[in-house]
Protein backbone atom coordinates (compact mmCIF):
# COMPACT_ATOMS: atom_id res chain seq x y z
CA UNK A 1 0.00 0.00 0.00
CA UNK A 2 3.08 2.31 -0.16
CA UNK A 3 3.82 4.08 -3.12
CA UNK A 4 7.13 5.96 -4.21
CA UNK A 5 7.68 5.95 -8.03
CA UNK A 6 5.30 3.96 -9.76
CA UNK A 7 7.37 1.30 -10.60
CA UNK A 8 11.12 0.44 -10.41
CA UNK A 9 13.76 2.79 -9.52
CA UNK A 10 13.43 6.44 -8.69
CA UNK A 11 13.18 8.43 -11.94
CA UNK A 12 14.43 12.97 -11.37
CA UNK A 13 11.81 14.18 -12.60
CA UNK A 14 12.60 18.38 -12.81
CA UNK A 15 10.90 20.23 -14.74
CA UNK A 16 10.68 21.36 -18.20
CA UNK A 17 12.39 24.57 -18.56
CA UNK A 18 11.54 26.94 -21.37
CA UNK A 19 13.65 29.74 -20.88
CA UNK A 20 12.16 33.09 -21.62
CA UNK A 21 9.07 32.23 -22.89
CA UNK A 22 6.41 34.33 -21.33
CA UNK A 23 3.18 33.10 -20.02
CA UNK A 24 0.53 33.61 -22.28
CA UNK A 25 -2.14 36.48 -20.81
CA UNK A 26 -5.59 35.77 -19.63
CA UNK A 27 -4.40 32.10 -18.90
CA UNK A 28 -6.28 30.97 -15.59
CA UNK A 29 -6.37 28.17 -13.18
CA UNK A 30 -7.63 27.28 -10.49
CA UNK A 31 -6.69 24.73 -7.29
CA UNK A 32 -7.38 22.83 -4.23
CA UNK A 33 -5.26 22.26 -1.35
CA UNK A 34 -5.50 20.41 1.64
CA UNK A 35 -5.05 20.79 5.06
CA UNK A 36 -1.89 19.20 6.64
CA UNK A 37 -1.20 17.92 10.43
CA UNK A 38 2.44 17.48 10.58
CA UNK A 39 4.58 15.00 13.35
CA UNK A 40 1.41 13.33 14.66
CA UNK A 41 3.80 12.47 17.83
CA UNK A 42 7.10 11.20 17.24
CA UNK A 43 7.34 11.81 13.35
CA UNK A 44 8.69 15.21 13.80
CA UNK A 45 9.37 17.17 10.18
CA UNK A 46 8.48 14.32 8.83
CA UNK A 47 5.11 12.56 9.11
CA UNK A 48 2.37 14.13 7.65
CA UNK A 49 -1.31 13.70 7.23
CA UNK A 50 -3.70 15.55 4.58
CA UNK A 51 -7.23 16.42 5.86
CA UNK A 52 -10.41 17.55 4.04
CA UNK A 53 -10.53 20.90 4.72
CA UNK A 54 -9.42 23.37 1.77
CA UNK A 55 -7.98 26.55 0.61
CA UNK A 56 -8.37 27.22 -2.67
CA UNK A 57 -6.38 30.10 -5.09
CA UNK A 58 -8.02 30.91 -9.06
CA UNK A 59 -4.68 32.77 -10.43
CA UNK A 60 -5.22 34.37 -13.70
CA UNK A 61 -2.05 35.54 -15.79
CA UNK A 62 -2.80 39.27 -16.30
CA UNK A 63 -0.49 42.19 -18.64
CA UNK A 64 1.33 43.42 -15.27
CA UNK A 65 0.84 44.71 -11.49
CA UNK A 66 -0.76 42.28 -8.73
CA UNK A 67 -4.25 42.12 -6.92
CA UNK A 68 -5.24 39.61 -4.42
CA UNK A 69 -9.14 39.24 -3.73
CA UNK A 70 -9.07 36.74 -0.60
CA UNK A 71 -12.11 36.08 1.63
CA UNK A 72 -11.45 33.79 5.20
CA UNK A 73 -11.22 34.32 8.43
CA UNK A 74 -7.32 35.19 8.30
CA UNK A 75 -5.69 38.78 7.55
CA UNK A 76 -2.67 38.70 4.67
CA UNK A 77 -0.51 40.79 3.35
CA UNK A 78 -2.40 41.58 -0.19
CA UNK A 79 1.35 42.34 -2.12
CA UNK A 80 4.45 40.59 -3.36
CA UNK A 81 5.16 39.00 0.20
CA UNK A 82 1.77 36.80 -0.05
CA UNK A 83 3.31 33.59 -0.06
CA UNK A 84 0.66 31.76 -3.05
CA UNK A 85 2.28 34.91 -4.95
CA UNK A 86 6.01 34.42 -3.48
CA UNK A 87 5.49 30.42 -4.63
CA UNK A 88 4.47 31.62 -8.14
CA UNK A 89 6.76 33.58 -8.77
CA UNK A 90 9.99 31.05 -7.40
CA UNK A 91 8.32 28.62 -9.95
CA UNK A 92 7.93 30.87 -12.75
CA UNK A 93 11.66 31.60 -11.58
CA UNK A 94 12.58 28.27 -11.47
CA UNK A 95 10.92 27.46 -14.87
CA UNK A 96 12.80 30.19 -16.76
CA UNK A 97 9.52 32.16 -17.22
CA UNK A 98 9.38 36.03 -17.25
CA UNK A 99 7.15 37.34 -14.35
CA UNK A 100 3.72 38.37 -15.32
CA UNK A 101 1.08 40.34 -13.90
CA UNK A 102 -1.20 38.25 -11.33
CA UNK A 103 -4.81 38.45 -10.25
CA UNK A 104 -5.03 36.44 -7.27
CA UNK A 105 -8.83 35.00 -5.53
CA UNK A 106 -8.39 32.95 -2.62
CA UNK A 107 -10.63 31.28 -0.42
CA UNK A 108 -8.99 30.85 2.50
CA UNK A 109 -10.36 28.07 5.03
CA UNK A 110 -7.41 26.47 6.72
CA UNK A 111 -7.02 28.85 9.94
CA UNK A 112 -3.65 30.45 10.46
CA UNK A 113 -0.69 29.66 12.66
CA UNK A 114 -2.93 26.96 14.32
CA UNK A 115 -0.84 24.07 13.55
CA UNK A 116 -2.65 22.93 10.39
CA UNK A 117 -0.52 23.60 7.88
CA UNK A 118 -2.10 26.69 6.35
CA UNK A 119 1.83 27.81 5.22
CA UNK A 120 2.32 24.57 3.21
CA UNK A 121 -1.22 25.12 1.46
CA UNK A 122 -0.72 28.43 0.33
CA UNK A 123 3.10 27.59 -1.21
CA UNK A 124 1.45 24.23 -2.76
CA UNK A 125 -1.15 26.33 -3.85
CA UNK A 126 1.46 28.52 -5.57
CA UNK A 127 3.57 25.76 -6.91
CA UNK A 128 1.38 23.51 -8.35
CA UNK A 129 -0.70 26.99 -9.95
CA UNK A 130 2.52 28.35 -11.35
CA UNK A 131 3.24 24.56 -12.47
CA UNK A 132 0.13 24.81 -14.24
CA UNK A 133 0.35 28.35 -15.80
CA UNK A 134 3.14 27.52 -17.93
CA UNK A 135 2.68 23.54 -18.73
CA UNK A 136 -0.26 22.08 -20.57
CA UNK A 137 1.58 18.44 -19.21
CA UNK A 138 2.39 18.60 -16.03
CA UNK A 139 3.65 14.69 -16.33
CA UNK A 140 2.51 11.41 -15.12
CA UNK A 141 0.27 12.08 -12.55
CA UNK A 142 -1.13 14.66 -14.53
CA UNK A 143 -1.69 13.40 -17.63
CA UNK A 144 -3.34 10.13 -16.52
CA UNK A 145 -5.88 12.04 -14.18
CA UNK A 146 -6.59 14.68 -16.48
CA UNK A 147 -7.81 12.02 -19.20
CA UNK A 148 -10.53 11.31 -16.84
CA UNK A 149 -13.60 13.09 -17.29
CA UNK A 150 -14.40 15.59 -14.68
CA UNK A 151 -17.05 14.12 -11.96
CA UNK A 152 -16.04 10.42 -12.69
CA UNK A 153 -14.47 9.99 -10.13
CA UNK A 154 -14.78 7.85 -7.36
CA UNK A 155 -16.47 9.80 -4.83
CA UNK A 156 -15.86 7.94 -2.29
CA UNK A 157 -12.86 8.36 0.68
CA UNK A 158 -12.72 4.85 0.73
CA UNK A 159 -8.55 3.69 1.04
CA UNK A 160 -7.23 3.55 -2.73
CA UNK A 161 -9.86 6.40 -3.73
CA UNK A 162 -7.81 8.88 -5.20
CA UNK A 163 -10.15 10.08 -7.85
CA UNK A 164 -12.23 12.04 -6.40
CA UNK A 165 -13.05 13.43 -2.86
CA UNK A 166 -15.81 14.03 -0.22
CA UNK A 167 -17.65 16.48 -1.55
CA UNK A 168 -17.70 14.97 -4.87
CA UNK A 169 -16.07 17.58 -6.71
CA UNK A 170 -14.92 16.73 -10.34
CA UNK A 171 -10.97 16.81 -10.43
CA UNK A 172 -9.68 17.27 -13.17
CA UNK A 173 -6.35 16.78 -12.23
CA UNK A 174 -5.10 15.47 -9.24
CA UNK A 175 -1.47 16.77 -9.05
CA UNK A 176 -0.19 13.53 -6.36
CA UNK A 177 0.94 10.49 -7.57
CA UNK A 178 4.06 12.26 -9.00
CA UNK A 179 6.53 10.15 -7.69
CA UNK A 180 9.46 10.44 -4.61
CA UNK A 181 11.50 13.09 -6.88
CA UNK A 182 9.19 15.80 -7.95
CA UNK A 183 10.64 18.90 -8.24
CA UNK A 184 7.35 20.53 -7.06
CA UNK A 185 8.10 19.14 -3.47
CA UNK A 186 11.49 19.88 -3.72
CA UNK A 187 10.47 23.54 -4.14
CA UNK A 188 7.62 23.94 -2.00
CA UNK A 189 10.46 22.25 0.68
CA UNK A 190 12.68 24.84 0.08
CA UNK A 191 10.59 27.42 0.75
CA UNK A 192 8.66 26.02 3.47
CA UNK A 193 11.93 24.98 5.25
CA UNK A 194 10.30 21.37 6.26
CA UNK A 195 8.68 18.86 4.24
CA UNK A 196 5.93 17.15 6.33
CA UNK A 197 3.30 19.42 5.50
CA UNK A 198 3.79 20.07 1.85
CA UNK A 199 4.20 16.42 0.98
CA UNK A 200 1.06 15.54 2.65
CA UNK A 201 -0.83 18.82 1.03
CA UNK A 202 0.68 17.76 -2.48
CA UNK A 203 0.14 14.11 -2.11
CA UNK A 204 -2.66 13.83 -0.24
CA UNK A 205 -3.07 11.03 2.54
CA UNK A 206 -0.50 9.58 4.93
CA UNK A 207 3.14 10.88 3.88
CA UNK A 208 6.69 10.29 5.34
CA UNK A 209 8.97 12.99 3.87
CA UNK A 210 12.63 13.33 4.28
CA UNK A 211 15.45 15.49 3.00
CA UNK A 212 17.94 14.24 0.74
CA UNK A 213 21.32 16.44 -0.03
CA UNK A 214 19.05 17.95 -3.27
CA UNK A 215 15.96 18.46 -1.51
CA UNK A 216 12.68 16.83 -0.08
CA UNK A 217 11.23 13.66 -0.81
CA UNK A 218 8.26 11.22 0.25
CA UNK A 219 6.27 7.97 0.35
CA UNK A 220 2.99 8.23 0.54
CA UNK A 221 1.01 5.91 2.41
CA UNK A 222 -2.77 4.78 2.02
CA UNK A 223 -4.23 5.30 5.56
CA UNK A 224 -6.31 2.33 7.07
CA UNK A 225 -9.97 3.33 5.66
CA UNK A 226 -11.50 4.08 9.31
CA UNK A 227 -9.68 6.75 10.12
CA UNK A 228 -11.53 9.47 11.38
CA UNK A 229 -9.14 13.10 12.29
CA UNK A 230 -10.64 14.93 14.93
CA UNK A 231 -8.93 18.85 15.25
CA UNK A 232 -9.39 21.09 18.31
CA UNK A 233 -8.61 24.93 16.96
CA UNK A 234 -8.14 27.21 19.97
CA UNK A 235 -8.43 30.70 19.34
CA UNK A 236 -4.90 31.48 20.53
CA UNK A 237 -2.05 31.50 17.63
CA UNK A 238 1.51 30.04 17.41
CA UNK A 239 3.61 30.92 14.87
CA UNK A 240 6.02 27.84 13.35
CA UNK A 241 9.12 30.10 13.96
CA UNK A 242 8.27 30.75 17.45
CA UNK A 243 7.38 26.91 18.63
CA UNK A 244 10.96 25.32 16.42
CA UNK A 245 12.56 27.94 18.80
CA UNK A 246 11.39 26.45 22.00
CA UNK A 247 13.11 23.33 21.08
CA UNK A 248 16.41 21.93 21.97
CA UNK A 249 19.85 21.46 20.28
CA UNK A 250 20.60 17.94 21.29
CA UNK A 251 18.36 14.92 22.41
CA UNK A 252 19.55 12.01 24.25
CA UNK A 253 19.93 8.50 23.05
CA UNK A 254 17.23 7.01 25.24
CA UNK A 255 14.61 9.71 24.36
CA UNK A 256 15.55 9.60 20.43
CA UNK A 257 15.40 5.55 20.63
CA UNK A 258 11.81 5.75 22.73
CA UNK A 259 10.61 8.37 19.75
CA UNK A 260 12.23 6.08 16.74
CA UNK A 261 10.24 3.02 17.81
CA UNK A 262 7.19 4.79 18.03
CA UNK A 263 7.72 6.35 15.00
CA UNK A 264 7.93 3.42 12.90
CA UNK A 265 5.27 1.88 15.05
CA UNK A 266 2.60 4.81 14.14
CA UNK A 267 3.71 4.47 9.86
CA UNK A 268 2.83 0.83 10.33
CA UNK A 269 -0.19 1.29 12.88
CA UNK A 270 -1.97 3.90 10.57
CA UNK A 271 -1.38 1.75 6.93
CA UNK A 272 -4.19 0.23 5.10
CA UNK A 273 -2.18 -2.90 4.70
CA UNK A 274 -1.90 -3.25 8.57
CA UNK A 275 -5.02 -5.76 9.30
CA UNK A 276 -5.43 -4.80 12.61
CA UNK A 277 -9.50 -4.14 13.87
CA UNK A 278 -10.59 -0.95 15.49
CA UNK A 279 -9.75 -1.92 19.33
CA UNK A 280 -6.17 -3.41 18.28
CA UNK A 281 -5.54 -0.26 15.82
CA UNK A 282 -6.56 2.30 18.81
CA UNK A 283 -4.09 0.75 21.33
CA UNK A 284 -1.49 0.26 18.78
CA UNK A 285 -1.84 4.14 17.95
CA UNK A 286 -2.07 5.29 21.24
CA UNK A 287 1.63 3.38 22.15
CA UNK A 288 2.66 4.95 19.00
CA UNK A 289 1.89 8.99 19.05
CA UNK A 290 3.56 8.87 21.97
CA UNK A 291 6.92 11.26 21.00
CA UNK A 292 9.93 12.92 23.66
CA UNK A 293 11.29 14.91 21.27
CA UNK A 294 9.71 17.75 20.35
CA UNK A 295 5.57 17.85 22.28
CA UNK A 296 7.35 17.58 25.84
CA UNK A 297 9.23 20.99 25.16
CA UNK A 298 5.82 22.84 23.37
CA UNK A 299 3.04 21.51 25.73
CA UNK A 300 4.33 23.28 28.76
CA UNK A 301 3.43 26.74 26.36
CA UNK A 302 0.14 26.13 25.20
CA UNK A 303 -1.43 24.89 29.07
CA UNK A 304 -4.92 24.51 27.22
CA UNK A 305 -3.81 22.15 24.64
CA UNK A 306 -1.81 19.90 27.18
CA UNK A 307 -4.76 19.57 29.14
CA UNK A 308 -6.67 18.39 25.94
CA UNK A 309 -4.43 16.27 25.08
CA UNK A 310 -3.76 14.90 28.31
CA UNK A 311 -7.62 14.14 28.72
CA UNK A 312 -8.22 12.65 25.11
CA UNK A 313 -5.23 9.99 26.08
CA UNK A 314 -6.87 9.38 29.25
CA UNK A 315 -9.61 8.07 27.28
CA UNK A 316 -7.88 5.85 25.16
CA UNK A 317 -8.31 8.48 22.14
CA UNK A 318 -4.57 8.93 20.50
CA UNK A 319 -3.68 12.88 20.44
CA UNK A 320 -0.74 15.14 20.08
CA UNK A 321 -0.05 18.45 18.91
CA UNK A 322 -0.98 19.05 15.46
CA UNK A 323 1.75 20.26 13.74
CA UNK A 324 3.67 22.87 15.75
CA UNK A 325 0.48 23.62 17.66
CA UNK A 326 -1.43 24.61 19.45
CA UNK A 327 -4.08 22.88 17.61
CA UNK A 328 -4.49 18.93 18.91
CA UNK A 329 -5.25 16.35 16.42
CA UNK A 330 -7.06 12.73 17.26
CA UNK A 331 -6.81 10.04 15.26
CA UNK A 332 -10.18 8.27 15.92
CA UNK A 333 -9.93 5.34 14.25
CA UNK A 334 -14.26 4.81 14.09
CA UNK A 335 -16.98 7.29 13.97
CA UNK A 336 -17.89 6.62 17.41
CA UNK A 337 -14.45 7.01 18.78
CA UNK A 338 -14.56 10.29 17.31
CA UNK A 339 -18.00 11.40 18.13
CA UNK A 340 -16.06 10.57 22.06
CA UNK A 341 -13.36 12.62 21.35
CA UNK A 342 -15.57 15.84 20.11
CA UNK A 343 -17.34 15.27 23.60
CA UNK A 344 -13.82 15.75 25.11
CA UNK A 345 -13.21 19.19 24.08
CA UNK A 346 -13.87 22.62 26.07
CA UNK A 347 -15.35 25.97 24.88
CA UNK A 348 -11.91 26.76 24.51
CA UNK A 349 -11.68 25.04 21.67
CA UNK A 350 -13.65 24.84 17.50
CA UNK A 351 -13.79 21.28 17.00
CA UNK A 352 -13.70 19.87 13.82
CA UNK A 353 -14.31 15.70 12.95
CA UNK A 354 -13.15 15.39 9.44
CA UNK A 355 -12.00 12.96 7.45
CA UNK A 356 -8.22 12.27 5.50
CA UNK A 357 -7.91 13.79 2.08
CA UNK A 358 -7.13 10.94 0.05
CA UNK A 359 -5.99 13.14 -3.24
CA UNK A 360 -4.51 16.01 -2.15
CA UNK A 361 -3.30 19.29 -4.59
CA UNK A 362 -5.53 19.30 -7.16
CA UNK A 363 -6.52 21.45 -10.44
CA UNK A 364 -10.14 22.13 -10.47
CA UNK A 365 -10.46 24.26 -13.60
CA UNK A 366 -7.80 24.64 -15.72
CA UNK A 367 -8.31 26.93 -18.69
CA UNK A 368 -6.57 28.25 -21.57
CA UNK A 369 -6.18 31.71 -22.82
CA UNK A 370 -10.44 32.87 -21.60
N1 LIG B 1 -3.61 31.29 2.39
C1 LIG B 1 -2.56 32.05 2.71
N2 LIG B 1 -2.23 33.10 1.96
C2 LIG B 1 -1.15 33.85 2.27
N3 LIG B 1 -0.35 33.65 3.35
C3 LIG B 1 -0.65 32.63 4.13
C4 LIG B 1 -1.76 31.77 3.85
N4 LIG B 1 -1.80 30.83 4.80
C5 LIG B 1 -0.77 31.08 5.64
N5 LIG B 1 -0.08 32.15 5.25
C6 LIG B 1 1.09 32.73 5.94
O1 LIG B 1 1.64 31.73 6.79
C7 LIG B 1 1.58 32.15 8.17
C8 LIG B 1 1.28 30.97 9.07
O2 LIG B 1 2.35 30.06 8.98
P1 LIG B 1 2.80 29.15 10.21
O3 LIG B 1 3.80 28.20 9.67
O4 LIG B 1 3.20 30.02 11.36
O5 LIG B 1 1.47 28.42 10.64
P2 LIG B 1 0.68 27.24 9.96
O6 LIG B 1 1.27 26.94 8.62
O7 LIG B 1 -0.75 27.58 10.00
O8 LIG B 1 0.96 26.07 10.99
P3 LIG B 1 1.91 24.77 10.89
O9 LIG B 1 3.04 25.07 9.94
O10 LIG B 1 2.41 24.55 12.29
O11 LIG B 1 1.04 23.66 10.45
C9 LIG B 1 0.48 33.21 8.18
O12 LIG B 1 0.64 34.11 9.24
C10 LIG B 1 0.66 33.88 6.82
O13 LIG B 1 1.73 34.79 6.87
N1 LIG C 1 7.45 19.77 11.70
C1 LIG C 1 7.07 21.15 11.88
C2 LIG C 1 5.63 21.29 11.50
C3 LIG C 1 5.13 22.69 11.53
O1 LIG C 1 3.79 22.59 11.09
C4 LIG C 1 7.29 21.53 13.33
O2 LIG C 1 6.93 20.73 14.20
O3 LIG C 1 7.82 22.60 13.59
Amino acid sequence: MTRAVEAGPAVEMGPAVEMGLAVEMGRRVRVRVPATSANLGPGFDSFGLALALHDEVEVTVTASGLSVDATGADEVAQDETHLVVRAIRATFDLLGRPQPGLALRCANRIPHGRGLGSSAAAIVAGVVAGAALTHDDLGPGFESASRAAPGTGDAGTGAGGRDGDAAGEAVEAAVGSRGESDWMLRLAGEIEGHPDNVAAALEGGFTVAWQDPDGARCLRVEPFDGLRPVVFVPTVRQSTRESRGALPERIGLPDAAHTLGRAALLALALSAAEPAGASRRAELLLRATEDRLHQPYRLPAVPGTAELVAGLRALGIPATLSGSGPSVLALAVSGQQAATAVGAAGADFSVAPLTVDRVGARITRFAAVM
